[in-house]
C-alpha cells in the first residue's frame, strides 16, 4: 500500500462523514503493519462537543478490533492547505502511533504534506510523564 492508494482510501472514508452541522467532510485511512486499512470519518452530533474527528474514528476502530501496529495514516478534507488535524487528534495519534510513523495530510486539490507523528505534536504529553 503506497501513499497514493492510502489517500484514495481516505477519500472513500470521507464520503461517509456525518456532518449535518459543519458540512465539512473529513476522511482518514489508517494502515496496519499487516496491510489492513481502517477508514474513519468525522461524526457530528447536535450536542456539538460530542463530535468525533475522522482521525480518532479510524484509530478507535482499529484499537477496538485489537489492531495496534500502524505504519501510516492519511487524512483528507476540502481545504486550501493539506488538512491540519486538531489538537485532540494530534494528542491521541501521538500516544497510539509510533513516533516515527508517517502522517500524510492532503486536500482535494492534491496538495500533500508528509510528516512524522513527532513532528505533528512535538513534545507531546505522554504516558512516561505520568511516572516518577
Ligand atoms: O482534522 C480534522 C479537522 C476537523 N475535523 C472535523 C471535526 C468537525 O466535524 C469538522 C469541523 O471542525 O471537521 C476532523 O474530523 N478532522
Ligand atoms: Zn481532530
Amino acid at each position: 500500500m503506497n501513499i497514493e492508494k492510502l489517500i484514495e482510501e481516505a477519500k472513500l472514508a470521507r464520503d461517509k462523514a456525518y456532518v449535518p452541522y459543519s458540512k465539512f467532510q473529513v476522511g482518514a485511512a489508517l494502515l496496519t503493519e499487516d496491510g489492513k486499512v481502517y477508514h474513519g470519518c468525522n461524526i457530528e452530533n447536535a450536542a456539538y462537543s460530542m463530535t468525533n474527528c475522522a482521525e480518532r474514528t479510524a484509530l478507535f476502530k482499529a484499537f477496538s478490533e485489537g489492531d495496534r501496529k500502524f505504519t501510516m495514516i492519511a487524512v483528507v478534507a476540502d481545504t486550501d492547505r493539506p488538512v491540519p488535524p486538531c489538537g485532540a487528534c494530534r494528542q491521541v495519534i501521538s500516544e497510539l502511533c509510533p513516533k516515527d510513523m508517517k502522517v500524510v495530510l492532503t486536500n482535494l486539490k492534491g496538495d500533500i504534506q508528509e510528516l512524522t507523528v513527532e513532528e505533528l505534536l512535538p513534545g507531546a504529553f505522554s504516558p512516561e510523564d505520568l511516572h516518577e
